[in-house]
Formats: C-alpha cells, sequence, structure tokens
C-alpha cells in the first residue's frame, strides 16, 4: 500500500539555516542555558531533555519553591520523590534583554537528589543524580572511593571521602535515618543487617586534601550504548573508570553531563551524521545545521565538584580538550595537572611503530596482550560498553583527527601509519 501523503515525512530543514528548522523543535542544553530568566528561575525537577518538549515533562513534578513539604505529589497519591532542600528562587524577568545574557557561573546551583552503590567491572562506584536550577536535566557523578565501604573506625584518619554536600545535608526538621538512607545520605556499606545513616555535614563541604582524577564526560548514546565506531565516547568513559580503578586510593570522579552532540542534542547530532556521511567533517557538519562547533557549557560541572568539595583541592583532569581546562579554572576549580586521553588505537600504533604497521582491518575485539591481564579481565566482566577494549575504524580515525587538527585536542598524531 503506498503511504498516503499525511504519512509522509515533513521536509527536511535546510541544513544551513537553524533558525529555518521546522518542526516542533525542543529546547537544547544549549537553548536551555540561553533561555529566558522566566524558565530559569525556575528549579525544574522535571527532564525536559531534547526529545521531551516542555509541555510532555517526564518525571517527577517540579516541587513548588520555598515549601520543601509541597514538593510531594498531589494529594491522594503517593510522593514521587522525597521532598529535598529547595533551591533559592531567581528572580524571574521577562525582559528580552536580560533573557539574551546567560546566567553567571555562581547562580548555577545544585542538588544532589541521591546516591547509591553500583558494583562494575573497575569495582564499586558511587553514582551520584543531581538537579540544578539551571537545564532541568539529571546530570550524573560517578564517584570512585572505595574506602567509603569500610567501617568509619576502619577508614584511615587522614581519609577525607568524597561525598556530597547537599545529599548529605539535613533537608527537613525531623527528617528520619530511613530517608537519610535511602536517597543514599549512608556511611559504610549499605545491608539488610547494616545501615548507618550519615551525619550531617559541617557547612561549608570539606575539602579534600588531594586533587583527584576527574572526567568531566558528555553523553554519547551512539558511542556509548550502541558502540559506535564513529567516535571513542565510550572507549573514554571505560578508560576514565579504569584509570581511576588503577590509580592510587581508586578516588576519582567522573561527572557524566547530559549534554549530547556536543550540546546540540541527540537529534541535530544524528543529522551532522549525514552531513559527515556527505563528506565533512564534525566541525564542519555542526556549523551547516547552523549550530555551534561546541555549544557545551560547564557551570553545572562546576558546581557538582564544589558539592563534592574538591573546590579548593582541585582536580587532575582527564582530557585533551583545552576547552575543559579553561572553563573549570575560570569557575574557579584548579586544575594542577591535566592528564592525556590518548585513544587506545594510539598508543597500540605508537607502540607498534617500533616494530611493524598495523592492518587498517585489525580486529576490532581488545588485544589480551596489549590491555594486560587486568584489562582483560575487565573486559570479561563487563556486559556493556563499560568494560569493553579498543575501537578502530576508519570514520573513528577521521573523528580523531578533526578533534586534534579542528579543535585544538592536545594530543600527538600517532607515529605508525597504516598498510
Ligand atoms: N555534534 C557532534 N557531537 C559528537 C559527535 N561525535 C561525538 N559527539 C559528542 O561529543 C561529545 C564528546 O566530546 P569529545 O570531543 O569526544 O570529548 P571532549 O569532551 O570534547 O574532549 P576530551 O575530554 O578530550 O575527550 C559527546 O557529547 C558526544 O555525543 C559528532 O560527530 N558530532
Amino acid at each position: 500500500m503506498p503511504l498516503s501523503a499525511n504519512l509522509l515525512p515533513p521536509a527536511p530543514p535546510a541544513p544551513a539555516a537553524a533558525a529555518a528548522r521546522s518542526g516542533p523543535v525542543a529546547p537544547t542544553v544549549s537553548e536551555a542555558a540561553t533561555a529566558s530568566s522566566s524558565l530559569r528561575a525556575e528549579f525544574s525537577l522535571r527532564e525536559s531533555s531534547e526529545e521531551a518538549p516542555p509541555s510532555a515533562p517526564i518525571g517527577p513534578p517540579a516541587p513548588e519553591r520555598g515549601s520543601p513539604e509541597s514538593a510531594s505529589s498531589p494529594a491522594g497519591s503517593p510522593p514521587r520523590e522525597p521532598s529535598a532542600p529547595v533551591l533559592p528562587a531567581k528572580p524571574s524577568s521577562s525582559s528580552s534583554s536580560e533573557a539574551a545574557t546567560p546566567p553567571a557561573a555562581q547562580e548555577v546551583q545544585v542538588q544532589c537528589m541521591a546516591r547509591t552503590r553500583i558494583p562494575t567491572a573497575y569495582g564499586p562506584v558511587f553514582l551520584h543524580v543531581y538537579h540544578n536550577n539551571l537545564d532541568g536535566k539529571e546530570h550524573l557523578a560517578i564517584v570512585s572511593d572505595p574506602a567509603q565501604l569500610d567501617t568509619p573506625a576502619a577508614a584511615d584518619t587522614d581519609f577525607v571521602p568524597i561525598r556530597s554536600h547537599t545529599l548529605d545535608a539535613r533537608w527537613h526538621d525531623g527528617e528520619t535515618a530511613q530517608e537519610r538512607i535511602t536517597r543514599g545520605a549512608y556511611v559504610s556499606r549499605l545491608s539488610g543487617h547494616s545501615a548507618l545513616p550519615a551525619p550531617v555535614p559541617l557547612s561549608p563541604a570539606p575539602a579534600l586534601a588531594d586533587a583527584p582524577l576527574v572526567r568531566i564526560h558528555s553523553e554519547c548514546f551512539t558511542g556509548e550504548t550502541l558502540g559506535s565506531l564513529r567516535c571513542d565516547c565510550g572507549e573514554q568513559l571505560d578508560a576514565a573508570l579504569s584509570l581511576i580503578a588503577h590509580s592510587p586510593g581508586k578516588r576519582g570522579i567522573v561527572l557524566y553531563l547530559r549534554q549530547e552532540g556536543r550540546g546540540i542534542g541527540l537529534l541535530e547530532k544524528v543529522r551532522a551524521y549525514n552531513l559527515q556521511d556527505l563528506g565533512m567533517d564534525t566541525v564542519q557538519a555542526n556549523l551547516a545545521l547552523g549550530r555551534g562547533e561546541d555549544e557545551r557549557t560547564y557551570g553545572v560541572a562546576a558546581a557538582m565538584l564544589r558539592d563534592l568539595g574538591v573546590g579548593s583541592a582541585g582536580i587532575r583532569l582527564l582530557t585533551n580538550n583545552p576547552s575543559k581546562v579553561h572553563a573549570m579554572r575560570k569557575e574557579g576549580i584548579e586544575v594542577p595537572e591535566r592528564v592525556p586521553m590518548v585513544p587506545r588505537d594510539w598508543q597500540l600504533r605508537d607502540a607498534a611503530s617500533h616494530t611493524h604497521a598495523l592492518p587498517l582491518t585489525a580486529p576490532q575485539t581488545p588485544d589480551p596482550a596489549a590491555l594486560g591481564e587486568s584489562g582483560w579481565d575487565a573486559r570479561s566482566k563487563g556486559a556493556t560498553i563499560v568494560g569493553g577494549g579498543i575501537v578502530r575504524s576508519e570514520e573513528l580515525e577521521r573523528y580523531l583527527r578533526t578533534k586534534v587538527e579542528r579543535m585544538g585536542h592536545m594530543l600527538d598524531l600517532p607515529a605508525a601509519k597504516r598498510v
């Protein structure tokens, strides 16, 4: 049966004009970041992702400001989430000049809503779910700090755990131990026999003595979930967790920011891929869509790091991207060290350049010898991309070279030439 006219997809938008994008286009991260100040005044607890327009929110309803108790769900239904302390409201304004001004970094506030232990191929981590007053997205902090699983008495005396100040704070008078434990404000290992609520911390959050390894990672559905070989995002997530797990004390943080497609969102990234298939590189494709080459912002990331106590100790930042280093320093987060993330394939090729060139058709599966015993162990345990190995493809090679040659990423191109 032929497709009837009203089942046909809408005409594609003109690539060169973002303003001409047709159809109900939902806000992206960058649009959210520069949205009107009246929108910014809302501390929205709903998820207003690129895929879900604000008129159809997914997730828990926003609490009313000024009344933590009123954060519960409508009368008659059970509360959909515990009432959290509510961030101070920002002045609302409909002035267009104010609307065009991005919010100052110090205005960004975050609230860790919950934390839980996740056993991974690299050991246990604590997943923290954050809300913020800027973009309505649930950004994540993945904290590795296995000493926190010890009983407090067994912990080293100098031990300053990486913990969220806003999570551990008292949310309301009369808060119960069960409430604290349910949201993850507990110490030691939680079990059916052991449940110790965390003490309410002093203010401000205690500073860590050392600068932990930190990765500020941006969401990539295609790379991390599908294992796409167009990019190395899945490998980078895996590499960050692996590097932290192999560092002294295994302490570190991976911030997982919901800034899909360098901030343009999944929909636009998918369009950009089609333009890349026509011959554009990642930068050209973004620009042809009328977008910035990179629309990410890092104010929320900095606020999350401060909440985790690393504001003054600084961070050892796992990145090749100079913008992230600059952004952190601008936010007042010290970066005493940048730790490069060399693609595993390039590491192998550099090593191989001393012996022989690798064929381009080399298998995509990791080489146990190259990964080392621990890497191979991790791979065999990992069921998904995290715990995976080396990614390699012609498209990935183009993607990586564009980052170095067009985006200023601080990486040496590999010495080994393919045959
Ligand atoms: N627009 C666009 N975004 C992409 C593409 N491939 C991956 N991404 C996104 O790029 C982001 C990851 O950025 P990278 O440049 O790999 O890493 P980085 O964070 O800038 O830099 P490093 O810290 O050095 O890894 C994620 O949000 C991905 O979704 C692409 O072809 N086009």
